[in-house]
């Protein structure tokens, strides 16, 4: 990144791009959490991802849910012994539910936008209910072979958690592992007896599984995450260029006053809207006295350091929004004052004069006095369909002249005699 480019980058901003380089030209500690901001923003990246594939994928999952339905209930009536089929069918009725309920809930969760925010949360707590029940339930089939098949069930709804919720393995595996084994003392104290290995494998195994596989794949998902971040932040670095490379094209970098070449295009908007309006338009054009003498007494920094006080006092002076100030060359400014009459433009030039004044800058070769003064003169258009703007600066300037040839140190209006 260039010295430039750099300097346009807020501190945080700037780290933030360095570390993420840093991070991705070694991956060895990609997997570690990022710091805090970072962090948060790689999980809510991840939720966001999996709200919108959970919106999109809602109906098909609805559809498919009820295929599943279809297929398992007629081959739980043919596996399922004639002596304990209505308990078995009530089991798988009760799972299939469960299971209902639990994936029912994200799409509601994921399309009320007030939900949205608690959407981790949601995840843990359906999790949680899901894994309880189908652990619970599963084991309690008087036939072992769909004891098994339940087995398979639990580690899908284990996969499904893992792989669609984008929530954080770890906390999803202490939550998945307490649903899992909370059920051990139900069915102890309920004296249902089960397959100890079934329950292992598909209870507590497969969270391990899940819990592994989605590590790797988070791994890869961080990598993925801060490339795509990295993109961002090179977006926010090239607006900030180009805003930065507009605002210096546009600007005199000694008084940070605009410069002639923007103040040549904001007079012609100013024109053409000021026609349209009917509005008048004042220009005040400022010239520092025996400037040139106020440098070859003090040297030209301090002239500089001069020019720098107008100026400023000329900022403070603009008080409405479509009022500009620029440096229109050497010692010499010009104000643009859009909707105004030369009365009230006469006001902002003798207040401005003032200003000037009380900053009281010593100049002991100026011709006015022992401060440093200017000379101003105004012109205003009224909408005269003869005049142009080259005409307009043309007239503020001579009232400018007219100002020195007066005595300096006065404020003169175009037209006006005294
Ligand atoms: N320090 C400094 N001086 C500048 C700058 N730009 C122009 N000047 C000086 O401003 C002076 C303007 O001098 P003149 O045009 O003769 O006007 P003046 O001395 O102010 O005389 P009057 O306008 O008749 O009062 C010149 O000496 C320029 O060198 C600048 O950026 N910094």
């Amino acid at each position: 990144m260039s010295k430039t480019a750099t300097a346009a980058l807020p501190e945080e901003t700037l780290q933030e791009d360095q570390f993420i380089r840093k991070l991705l030209a070694d991956r060895r500690r990609i997997s570690r959490p990022f710091p805090e901001s970072l962090e948060t923003l790689f999980w809510q990246s991840l939720a966001q991802r999996s709200l919108q594939m959970i919106r999109n994928i809602a109906t098909l999952g609805v559809l498919i849910y009820i295929v599943v339905g279809l297929i398992t209930f007629p081959s739980i009536y043919l596996i399922a012994d004639e002596s304990h089929r209505l308990h078995d069918i009530l089991i798988w009725f009760l799972m299939y539910l469960n299971g209902a309920v639990c994936l029912a809930t994200l799409p509601v969760i994921a399309s009320i936008p007030g939900l949205t925010p608690y959407f981790q949360r949601f995840i843990i707590g359906v999790s949680f209910v899901g894994i309880f029940f189908t652990s619970f339930l599963t084991v309690q089939y008087e036939e072992p072979r769909l004891t098994q098949q339940g087995g398979y069930i639990v580690v899908f709804v284990y996969m499904l958690i893992y792989f669609l919720t984008g929530t954080r393995p770890l906390l999803l595996w202490i939550t998945c592992l307490i649903a899992g084994l909370l059920p051990l003392p139900l069915l102890w104290v309920m004296g249902i007896k089960f397959d100890p290995m079934i329950y292992f494998y598909s209870v507590i195994f497969s969270n391990f599984i899940g819990f592994f596989v989605s590590q790797s794949i988070i791994g890869k998902e961080r990598i993925s995450f801060l490339q795509a971040r990295l993109l961002e932040l090179d977006k926010l670095h090239s607006k900030l260029m180009s805003n930065e490379l507009i605002r210096l094209s546009n600007e005199d970098p000694l008084t940070s006053l605009y410069n002639r070449r923007y103040f040549n295009e904001a007079i012609h908007t100013e024109w053409d809207r000021a026609d349209r309006s009917g509005e008048p338009l004042s220009l005040v054009f400022v010239d520092i006295d025996c400037f040139k003498n106020y440098n070859d007494t003090y040297g030209h920094l301090k002239g500089d350091d001069a020019l720098v006080k107008v100026a400023e006092v000329l900022k403070n002076h603009m008080r409405r929004s479509s009022d500009m100030a620029a440096r229109y060359g050497g010692e010499e400014f010009i104000l643009l004052l859009p909707n105004t009459p030369s009365s009230g433009a006469q006001v902002v030039a003798n207040n401005i004069m003032k200003a000037v004044d009380s900053l009281k800058v010593e100049h002991s070769a100026s011709l006015t006095g022992k401060y440093l003064t200017l000379s101003i003169g105004v012109a205003t258009w009224t909408g005269e369909a003869d005049m142009t703007e080259t005409q307009l600066i043309a007239q503020a300037d001579s009232a400018v002249y007219q100002a020195k040839s007066d005595g300096r140190h006065l404020v003169r209006v175009f037209g006006e005699t005294h």
